[in-house]
């Protein structure tokens, strides 16, 4: 092992410590803490247990964190309805609808009737055309989160060969135009691969900084890894024994890289951390700040 750890926990931990400042400000203005409420529908564990560490995390930086659950059996036209109200509500300033949703809902049409202003997920057609545009408003957080881990790690992605793997609307596009962003956690030159990209390892063996959302678990091996490239794994994936993993073979990895993400304790966190990052942002612009 000679890449050093870009340690998401510890990151994670730091940047809900900063926004304390921010939330008392809010509270002071506004007479209450920045509000989050996460719509949960159904009972997938995995689901639960990422919108429980929400509800943590929230509660550790002073944000009003609630989570909604909704039975399985709740149809399209009452979620939105939940939405309607929470876009309604001057107490919440973020809403985040957790994804998947059971068959028989549309997430499209759920995302869209969410108020744009409220989007901290990042995930509204207007909220991803003000990014596409280089405007960003809130950003989608898992991509949000790799360019600040990278960012505070000091790792230099301005003219970087950026190789992304996955073009999901979610983590792949958002990181790709992040990664192409004039300015400070930009300026990459950008390649996105998918299912039908042809010899993948060829094109990861040309990057500066690697980004791996494929969501197969140990499908980037070490001898695809140009030596001393940075390497960034949001993939996460339980193994038979109970423990987690990522898209790439960490030991392989390791190996060969500068820098790399560890699964558990690198995306993950900075993820939730941007969650609450955009939702004390949402909060600072609500009444007209
Ligand atoms: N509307 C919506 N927004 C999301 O942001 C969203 C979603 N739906 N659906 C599910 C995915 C998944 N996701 C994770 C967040 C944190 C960890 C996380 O904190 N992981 C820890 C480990 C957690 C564990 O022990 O299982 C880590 O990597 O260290 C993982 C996954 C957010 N998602």
């Amino acid at each position: 092992m000679s890449a050093r750890i870009l340690d998401g926990k510890e990151t994670a931990r730091a940047i809900r410590g900063e926004l304390a400042g921010r939330v008392a400000a809010v509270r002071d203005r506004l007479g209450r803490p920045p509000g989050l409420t996460a719509v949960l529908v159904g009972d997938d564990p995995a689901s639960g247990i990422y919108v429980k560490n929400k509800e943590k995390a929230a509660g550790a930086a002073g944000i009003a964190g609630e989570v909604r659950r909704l039975p399985g059996s709740t149809s399209e036209a009452e979620l939105l309805d939940v939405v309607d109200a929470l876009n309604a509500d001057p107490k919440v300033d973020g809403i985040l609808v957790q994804l998947p949703l059971p068959k028989g809902i549309d997430p499209d049409r759920v995302i869209d009737r969410i108020l744009p202003a409220k989007d901290v997920d990042g995930f509204h057609p207007e909220n991803v055309g003000l990014l596409a545009i280089g405007r960003p408003r809130f950003a989608s957080c898992t991509p949000l989160g790799v360019v600040e881990l990278l960012r505070r790690h000091g790792v230099e992605v301005r003219g970087a060969r950026a190789v992304v793997l996955g073009r999901s609307n979610i983590v792949g596009k958002p990181m790709a135009m992040l990664l192409l962003q004039k300015g400070s956690v930009g300026d990459a030159t950008v390649t996105v691969c998918h299912s039908a990209s042809r010899d993948i390892p060829a094109i990861v063996r040309e990057a500066d900084l690697l980004v791996a959302a494929v969501g197969r678990p140990g499908f980037v091996r070490g001898d695809w890894i140009k030596p001393g490239a940075v390497v960034v794994d949001v993939g996460i994936h339980r193994r038979e024994d109970g423990s987690l993993c990522g898209d790439v073979v960490f030991e392989e990895a390791s190996e060969v890289a500068s820098w790399i993400t560890p699964v558990p304790g690198g995306v993950g966190p900075m993820t939730i951390a941007m969650l609450l990052s955009n939702t004390v942002a949402a909060a600072e612009r609500a009444g007209g700040g």
